[in-house]
């Protein structure tokens, strides 16, 4: 059924925003990819199906646009949510994301911005903080093997409307350094949902025969005042607990990586990678593959999910998150983007975003736990974590670290 390509028009106010499946929206420097419609859903199945799903599915499908779009959840057990559109439609250069065609227009630009009603830590800052300790005490015991778990906190939001993804969009997109992004998510409950974010974070970009990846971890919060944002700059490029944080996830990804590859390097080294709220350590990796016909999705399936968002060893990171965290993160930390039957294709870390439910949110933010790290300075790098998201929805954050 083809789906209207209405978004925010201000006459269609009076049902529920989410009321149909929004756009699958990618906005990367210079390029925004907007999907429109659903013509084909791909089937449930594990990450580690993903590659041969999307291969039989590409097999079949003879009618409609050569890709997939949409989310992969942080389990990699759970079903992916991929959707074949009706319609793609490629937006070059400077623009501003809510009046592209097909997007309504821009109408909700004179509409009231949603009040927001409550805002309701879960865990509170203090829960967390305790979490973080508990997972220090496993990494610190004698003959410890985790070597790194990150832990997540999240924010509850409610306001007297619906929000509107292409205002909120509108908003994540004046920080150019990122991607953001709006994706559809399985429905609860029959209410749709969706996704939407501003990631920092490449996790592959498979083109041809050519591999990227661009990893962060280790993380301190920008400044208005220049001289004191260069000097926190400085202190995490030379910060021992963050280049470790840093290079655990760099060293498992070019691990991984290594035996498909005839060439895999890190070029400039680990440097500093900065967002308008953000600075981070990262790593981009290329490589050339020794065999161009594995898609980005086989790739995706090896490294997902990395040492960013779970920890080190994998296994047992993941069973510490479970214990610790009092939520299911769904598609938080899993992966957004697109692929193609020839293989290629684009995929984010799904962080720095928010789970849209009508006039409900959830932001999320997390952080790396390594030997060195302290429940208080994780409390403060998640707060600053959430700035990006909460300035967005217009929140002030500040009162909801205690
Ligand atoms: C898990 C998140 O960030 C990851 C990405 C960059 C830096 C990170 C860090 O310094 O801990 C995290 O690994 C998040 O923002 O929710």
């Amino acid at each position: 059924m083809a789906t209207p390509l209405i978004w925010i028009d201000e006459e269609v106010q009076a049902e529920p925003a989410l009321a149909r499946p929004i756009p699958f929206v990618f906005k990367t420097a210079g390029q925004t990819m907007l999907a429109l419609g659903q013509l084909a859903t791909l089937g449930d199945g594990a990450l580690a199906n993903l590659a041969e799903l999307t291969s039989d599915f590409f097999e079949k499908q003879t009618e409609g646009p050569d890709v997939l779009v949409g989310a992969l959840p942080f389990d990699p057990t759970q079903p992916s949510h991929l959707v074949q559109p009706e319609r793609v439609l490629r937006v070059q250069g400077k623009h501003d994301i809510g009046a592209i065609p097909g997007l309504g227009g821009g109408a909700s630009s004179h509409a009231a911005a949603p009040r927001i009603l409550s805002v309701d830590p879960d865990p509170a800052a203090a829960e967390f903080a305790n979490a973080v300790a508990v997972a220090l005490d496993q990494l610190n015991a004698p003959g410890a093997t985790m070597r790194k778990v990150v832990l997540s906190r999240s924010l509850k939001v409610m306001a007297n409307r619906d929000f509107s993804a292409a205002d909120l969009m509108r908003k994540l997109s004046v920080d150019e350094s990122v991607t953001v992004f709006a994706t559809p998510l399985p429905a609860r409950l029959h209410r749709l949902r969706c996704l939407i974010g501003a990631t920092p974070e490449l996790l592959l970009e498979k083109r041809g025969g050519h591999i990227v990846s661009h990893p962060l971890a280790g993380s301190a919060r920008r400044h208005r005042d220049t001289a004191e944002d260069r000097q926190a700059g400085n202190r995490l490029l030379a910060s021992d607990k963050d280049r470790r944080e840093h290079a655990m996830v760099v060293e498992s990804i070019l691990d991984i990586l290594a035996p498909y590859c005839v060439d895999l390097s890190t070029p400039e080294g680990t440097c500093l990678r900065a967002t308008a709220s953000m600075w981070h350590l990262g790593t981009r990796i290329v490589g050339q593959l020794k065999d161009a016909s594995l898609s980005s999705v086989h790739f995706v399936g090896l490294l997902h999910p990395t040492p960013a968002v779970c920890g080190l060893p994998r296994n047992l990171a993941n069973d510490q998150i479970m214990k610790l965290e009092p939520y299911d993160r769904e598609f938080y930390a899993g992966a957004v983007g697109w692929c193609d039957s020839a293989g290629d294709g684009r995929w984010h870390v799904s962080i720095r975003c928010a789970e849209l439910d009508g006039n409900h949110a959830r932001l999320y933010a997390g952080a790396g736990i390594v030997p060195g790290s302290t429940p208080e300075g994780e409390v403060i790098e998640t707060s600053a974590k959430f700035r990006a998201m909460l300035d967005a929805f217009g929140i002030d954050g500040g009162r909801f670290d205690e």
